[in-house]
């Protein structure tokens, strides 16, 4: 179980940003986060992830501190990939980074073999964005933070990128919280959907059919 336990957090100089906000993200459970620009999702996504860390409360992976070495066992995936790779690294290399996909799921990821050879800047941003999510499923990772991912995609690819982490997470039973704009995704995609507002998780509509 991934949890927030009553976790605070403020930029320097910033106001107080989350004030107290506990959540909890089971195997295989997808949670969707939605909120106004600038609520705070995405930082509150990489506190989960380990990538900030609380001023207040804590995120404990099976009640024990997220672990500060190796391969974090929580992925945060943005929604610009750019930012995310070496630009100075083949896409072969960084799809690769931290483990070895296997074809099949290259091509579930709906990834062309001719790409490898390429830089990042020549791949699309969407064609980049799916060389990131299959490059952060590697064995290990349990939970995965997915801040708007979809949201340069055209509707097809979309589908692709879903429908193919939809099916290895349900294979290594992953947890998958949904960071977006986008409600009707939410509650396609999500058990359970939160809203973020004045540093605060309010329910969605619990229990949505995923
Ligand atoms: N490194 C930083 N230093 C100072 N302030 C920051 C930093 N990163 C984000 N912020 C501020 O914190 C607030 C929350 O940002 P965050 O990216 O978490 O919001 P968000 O809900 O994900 O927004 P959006 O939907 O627009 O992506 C914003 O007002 C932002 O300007």
């Amino acid at each position: 179980m991934l949890e927030a336990h009553g976790v605070s957090f403020h930029f320097p100089s910033g106001l107080p940003l989350l004030k107290g906000v506990s959540l909890r993200l089971a195997p295989g459970e997808w949670i969707g986060l939605s909120g106004d620009s600038g609520a705070g999702k995405t930082t509150l996504g990489k506190l989960l992830a380990g990538q900030l860390a609380p001023h207040e409360g804590q995120v404990t992976i099976d009640g024990a501190p997220l672990p500060t070495q190796g391969l974090s066992p929580v992925q945060w995936l943005p929604q610009s990939p750019e930012l995310a790779v070496n630009p100075r690294w083949r896409v072969g290399k960084i799809v690769r980074e931290a483990w070895t996909p296997p074809d099949t799921l290259m091509k579930a990821f709906g990834i062309e073999p001719h790409w490898l050879k390429r830089f990042p800047s020549a791949l699309s941003g969407g064609e980049l964005q799916r060389v990131c999510v299959l490059r952060a499923l590697a064995p290990g990772v349990r939970y995965v933070v997915a801040d708007e991912i979809s949201t340069m995609l055209d509707p097809i690819t979309q589908l692709t990128l879903w429908q193919a982490l939809r099916a290895q997470a349900e294979r290594h039973n992953l947890g998958v919280l949904v960071i977006s704009h986008d409600t009707a995704l939410l509650k396609r995609l999500c058990h359970q959907r939160w809203h973020l507002a004045g540093g605060q998780l309010t329910a969605g509509t619990a229990l949505e059919a995923p």
